[in-house]
């Protein structure tokens, strides 16, 4: 297939609000492609290429991107052994012969193809929630029941594989897609509630848990070997040993546990998230040690327990981690929820999250069956520019612009973000010193007081609320925004929108 079709239905996607008519464009892309061309396709339509990351930033892109081509000869496979040469090119010493590649390629893309290049290389993904919607298209184009196409992406965790199966193999082969011991499956997410005692009212008899202010972890383990990933599926075993040694000691040959890790003091008591995330990400700050604390397990000893009872499986993480067991009670009473909260509050950590204690483990879900409770009001956003710091801050990029996404494009360009405040506290200087060296890794433009850079980098903003104000295109200014951490664990496309923080106008 000519790469153009990959352009032009995307191009067709995103100028129709429909979904229904979202989902045809696809799926009728899907129905073309011939087997070997399915997993990079999907790729290349998600933004999320099966190669992964091939270490390409926004100004080796925009080096190799010179005058179009006018007519479009490229086809998906060339797009795809592009990618494969870029990754295998990765070493040392290997810039040259990558750019030469790079450069080779574009000049013979269309600029509609070296706008897809550029997006497919740089992980943007400006089409938002299309992950949805490209589900609903495969299950279309291969004439197999959406869910049995969406159980499959969220226990592989990945949406390609899930399209080869369910385009070139039989119904029984798609249903047989389980869980695997070893593989990551997409985390079940929680919706938002105002109160503890309110989320109860829609869950229901429930688990009241405390909100660990940390990391996401799932662990896998198949008897000696253990894996650690992130929310986003990451593999991040060996920047955790610590983590694998105590599940190996755990009472079970293979075993699969949803948890949250956070670094201790000396007292025990919870460090700042900032430091148990620079495990994650550098190798930096190696004498703050990790504890997991676990809150699901979906599989023991040859049992998938994902479709069990919330309480049958906390029942089997007591019996197999009961000491790395998330605090927490079970209760259908609002006072009781109400004092666990305070309780969590007490401790440090962030608030509560209240999980129906009869719902299923939905993978990759964000239902109703578990709630979160946080009273600090906190929100992800996207940095879009960064101004040079003064006095202390001298030669150091400090006031972060951030923007809220408009998938709709209420405010703007529809996927784009909208400009929502500035702010340059709650920064360590480890932070001010990493953001420096990073804005200008990805930077697009400069002007003299501020470097504009590739909407990328997801950070958590603390706020007291939001106040309307003309000077920012989506009528709303944030107020006192502090920083509170960076979200490496989270992509552009999950930050949060406009109307969310709009809607903290009505409140
Ligand atoms: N007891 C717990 N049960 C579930 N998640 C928990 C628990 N304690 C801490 N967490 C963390 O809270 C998150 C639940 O909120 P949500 O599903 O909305 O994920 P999120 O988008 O990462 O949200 P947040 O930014 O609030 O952490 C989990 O991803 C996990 O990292």
């Amino acid at each position: 297939m000519l790469l153009d079709t990959v352009v032009t239905t995307l191009d067709a996607v995103a100028a129709t609000r429909s979904r229904l008519a979202k989902v045809d464009a696809l799926a009728g892309l899907l129905g073309e492609l011939q087997p070997d061309e399915i997993a990079p396709a999907v790729g290349f339509l998600v933004g999320k290429p099966r190669q992964g990351r091939v270490g390409v930033g926004w100004r080796g892109v925009s080096a190799a991107i010179g005058e179009p081509a006018a007519e479009p000869t490229l086809t998906v496979l060339d797009l795809d052994t592009l990618l494969g040469e870029l990754a295998a090119l990765g070493g040392e010493g290997s810039a040259r012969d990558r750019s030469a590649a790079l450069r080779d390629f574009a000049a013979r893309a269309t600029a509609g193809e070296q706008d897809l290049l550029a997006r497919v290389l740089l992980g943007e993904m400006r089409t938002g929630a299309l992950e949805g919607v490209l589900i609903d298209a495969i299950a279309r184009a291969a004439d197999r029941p959406g869910p049995s196409v969406r159980r499959a992406a969220m226990l592989t965790g990945d949406l390609g594989a899930t399209a080869v199966i369910a385009l070139t193999g039989t119904a029984d082969e798609l249903d047989a897609v389980g869980l695997e011991v070893g593989r990551p499956v997409l985390p079940m997410l929680a919706a938002t509630a105002p109160s503890a005692s309110a989320a109860l009212e829609t869950t229901g008899p429930a688990s009241v848990e405390f909100k660990l202010d940390g990391a996401r972890i799932q662990v896998h383990r198949s008897g000696d070997s253990v894996r650690v990933f992130t929310r986003n599926l990451a593999d991040i075993t060996h920047r955790v040993p610590e983590v694998v040694e105590i599940v190996r000691r755990l009472p079970a040959r293979d075993v699969i546990l949803d948890g949250e890790t956070l670094s201790l003091d000396e007292d025990g008591g919870p460090r700042p998230f900032q430091e148990t995330m620079s495990r994650f990400g550098a190798e930096a700050a190696r004498e703050a040690v990790l504890h997991p604390w676990f809150f699901d397990i979906l599989h023991v000893d040859g049992r998938d327990l994902l479709d069990e009872p919330l309480s049958v499986r906390r029942h089997e993480l007591e019996r197999v981690a009961g000491e790395y067991r998330i605090p927490g009670e079970v209760t259908d009473d609002p006072e009781t929820a109400e004092r666990v909260s305070r309780e969590a509050l007490a401790a440090g950590q962030e608030g509560v999250v209240v999980k129906a204690i009869d719902s299923p483990y939905a993978a990759g879900r964000r239902g109703s069956s578990w709630i979160k409770v946080k009273p600090v009001l906190t929100y992800d956003l996207v940095v879009l520019a960064c101004e040079w710091g003064s006095g202390r801050r001298r030669g150091l990029l400090s006031n972060l612009h951030l923007g809220a996404r408009d998938p709709e494009g209420a405010f703007g360009e529809p996927g784009g973000f909208v400009m929502v405040g500035k702010t340059f506290k709650g920064l360590t200087d480890e932070l001010l010193r990493w953001q420096t060296e990073e804005f200008q890794r990805i930077e697009v433009r400069r002007t003299p007081g501020t470097v504009w850079v590739a909407p990328t980098t997801v950070v958590e903003i603390a706020i007291d609320g939001v106040q309307r104000s003309s000077r920012y295109p989506g009528g709303i200014a944030l107020r006192f925004a502090r920083v509170k951490r960076y979200r490496d664990d989270k992509e552009a496309g999950e930050a949060d929108t406009i109307a969310t923080l709009r809607s903290l106008l009505r409140e």
